[in-house]
């Protein structure tokens, strides 16, 4: 979605120059896609897929006609605010009958500084390539990726009044309406009503496999679940606040995959048929990050009991100051180590909330 304005044309083609380093983002990969950063050789089918009038109305930041030179320049600016992490615009790549890269269209997500905690969602997709499902595709996966590594609250996105396409992409992949607004847009060269919609966490769609399911449903032999309140099973979770000889407390990111991922929670996981919580604890803590703790260094500090949509947590929360080994993120899961003062500024789980609140006044 090219959004700068257009520019005078330079005087004469630049020397052809070395390739500009690739900027370091690991493309993101969905069925059929690859999202990837966008690179110089780009320009062409770029150009040709964006200036299409029937593509370009839709956009708000892209002029009709589009010149060619816009689309090296586009390219350029998305590579640099890649490189310094205030915008996310790539390139959608499919593949062709001989196995070889075709661009089909761009996705991004972009920061704004004076709207800290909130992304914009923009994509477009090539004429050609309308009807299969790929901008759902590539626009849902950035959105989950987003959603689980930046730190947002929540994702904006606009759709003109008449693009009930694009209105429909967005509810597909977990935006909710909010309202509607006037949007200056190039292409149209004037203002447009547009739908705002939002997409939190909570609104993405989850997997049934990612749901989470009570420990004792998985094992069939296993008692079912001591309780359930309104039909919602009760899940018993076990976590704790790892606290390091600067009295920083240990919060790890719940990675990309698992419902409300980006949030920052305590480590932890479900407790197993079978299990004690702090057994479950001493495995969860060595799985995940690599540490043995004694039963005796686990000491019982709180609990959280909270409704979600699906199920109901209850969590007891343990704090611990020793443990063996060094801390490592062994899923691949960023850790942070917070000082009290500042755990408010972690987006977490609801649930977390009184926990965090009696923590900061007990550290
Ligand atoms: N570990 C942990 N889980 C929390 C916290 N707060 C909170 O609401 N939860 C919720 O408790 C549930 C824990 O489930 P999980 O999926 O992380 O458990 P797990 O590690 O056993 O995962 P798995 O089922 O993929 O093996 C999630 O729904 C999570 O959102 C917290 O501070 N720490």
């Amino acid at each position: 979605m090219p959004r700068s304005r257009p520019r005078a044309a330079p005087p004469e083609a630049p020397p052809p120059a070395a390739a500009p380093p690739e900027p370091g983002f690991a493309p993101l990969v969905t069925e059929r896609l690859v999202l990837r950063p966008l690179r110089p050789e780009d320009a062409p089918e770029l150009h040709r897929l964006v200036n299409d009038w029937e593509v370009a109305k839709n956009l708000a930041r892209v002029p009709f006609p589009y010149p060619r030179e816009l689309a090296d320049e586009w390219i350029a600016s998305t590579r640099a605010r890649l490189a310094a992490g205030e915008g996310y615009d790539l390139a959608i790549v499919g593949r062709d009958d001989r196995g070889g890269e075709v661009l089909v269209g761009c996705v991004g997500l972009r920061l704004d500084p004076a709207a800290p905690r909130v992304a914009e969602l923009g994509y477009w997709v090539g004429r050609r390539y309308w009807g299969h499902g790929v901008a759902a595709e590539a626009a849902g996966r950035l959105l989950r990726w987003g959603l689980a590594h930046l730190d947002i609250d929540h994702v904006e996105a606009d759709a003109l009044l008449d693009n009930a396409r694009s209105a429909a992409v967005l509810r597909r992949i977990g935006f909710r309406e909010a309202g509607e607004r006037v949007m200056e847009f190039l292409s149209r060269g004037g203002p447009m009503p547009v739908r705002r919609f939002v997409a939190r966490r909570e609104d993405l769609p989850v997997a049934e496999s990612a749901a989470p399911q009570p420990a004792a449903t998985r094992d069939e032999k296993a008692p079912p679940p001591v309780a359930a309140t309104a039909g919602k099973p009760i899940v018993l979770v076990a976590a704790v606040a790892l606290i390091d000889a600067d009295g920083r407390v240990l919060l790890a990111r719940r990675p990309e995959g698992k419902p409300l991922a980006g949030l920052w929670e305590f480590p932890g996981g479900k407790v197993h048929p079978g299990e004690t919580p702090e057994a479950a604890l001493i495995r969860e803590l060595k799985e995940e990050l690599g540490i043995d703790v004694a039963e005796s260094c686990l000491a019982p500090f709180a609990f959280a009991s909270h409704g979600y949509e699906r199920f109901h947590l209850l969590m007891p929360l343990y704090l611990c100051r020793r443990w063996n080994g060094a801390v490592v993120a062994r899923e691949g899961q960023a850790l942070a180590w917070v000082r009290p003062q500042r755990l408010g500024d972690y987006a977490m789980p609801p649930a977390d909330r009184p926990l965090v609140a009696l923590l900061r006044d007990f550290l």
